[in-house]
């Protein structure tokens, strides 16, 4: 799958890439009310734009993603001074209070994650083939502390072929998530021209420590 994700960044199909931050972030951040001290880990990133409108408001970041041409570009768009390190079998860059960790997210274990508190997901249950989703539910429990809360922007449409971006609809991640997380539905998108419907959920992590 990771050999998959580089050769779409290496030919530059990356078709979900947003030039702005997300919509749905500047509308529904704020309505979380997580403190701008907080950690936000990003899954699967990408180079998204999120990280760095996230980092501007206050939060300190950690993205992760298996292809470093998206980490490259994304550490590109700024002219901030970047340092490198290893940590855990991670390359990790750091540029101002954004840190990409480049590898795979489900080897990011609690102890990395010690500092987080929050989390944004844009497109990642997307990017995961129907059997991976439920181990993405409960590694991001794992991963975040109970009373952490989150967004998610997720996509469903009814367009044929092998994904990604695969179609998960609502019901299918009110499913993945219940066991850990309450979730609020905040608002359906538009559908695009493709006939792709967004969907926007608040996530709030309940629960023990797993
Ligand atoms: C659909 S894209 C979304 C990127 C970003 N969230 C955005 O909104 O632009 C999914 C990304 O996840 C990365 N990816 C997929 N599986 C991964 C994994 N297990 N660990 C780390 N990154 C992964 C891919 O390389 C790809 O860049």
């Amino acid at each position: 799958m990771s050999e998959q994700w580089r050769k779409r960044w290496q030919e530059g199909r990356i078709g979900f890439h947003l030039q702005q931050a997300h919509p749905a972030l500047l509308r529904h951040w704020a309505s979380l009310d997580v403190d701008v001290d907080t950690k936000v880990l990003v899954p699967l990133c990408g180079k998204s734009v999120d990280m760095r409108w996230l980092a501007d408001i206050g939060h300190s970041v950690l993205g992760i993603e298996f292809a470093p041409e998206a980490i490259e570009q994304f550490l590109l768009q700024r002219s901030t001074a970047v340092s490198r390190y290893s940590q855990a079998g991670f390359t990790v860059s750091r540029q101002g209070s954004v840190e990409l960790w480049c590898g795979d997210f489900f080897h990011l274990h609690i102890q990395q994650a010690a500092e987080i508190g929050a989390f944004y997901d844009r497109a990642s249950l997307i990017a995961l083939p129907p059997a991976t989703r439920q181990r993405y539910a409960f590694h991001l429990a794992q991963l975040v502390p109970p009373g952490a809360k989150g967004l998610l922007i997720s996509l469903s449409h009814s367009e044929e072929g092998a994904g990604p971006p695969y179609s998960v609809p609502a019901s299918e991640i009110e499913n993945l998530f219940k066991a850990n997380f309450t979730l609020t539905f905040l608002e359906e998108g538009s559908p695009d021209e493709r006939g792709r419907t967004e969907s926007i959920w608040a996530l709030e992590r309940r629960g023990p420590r797993l």
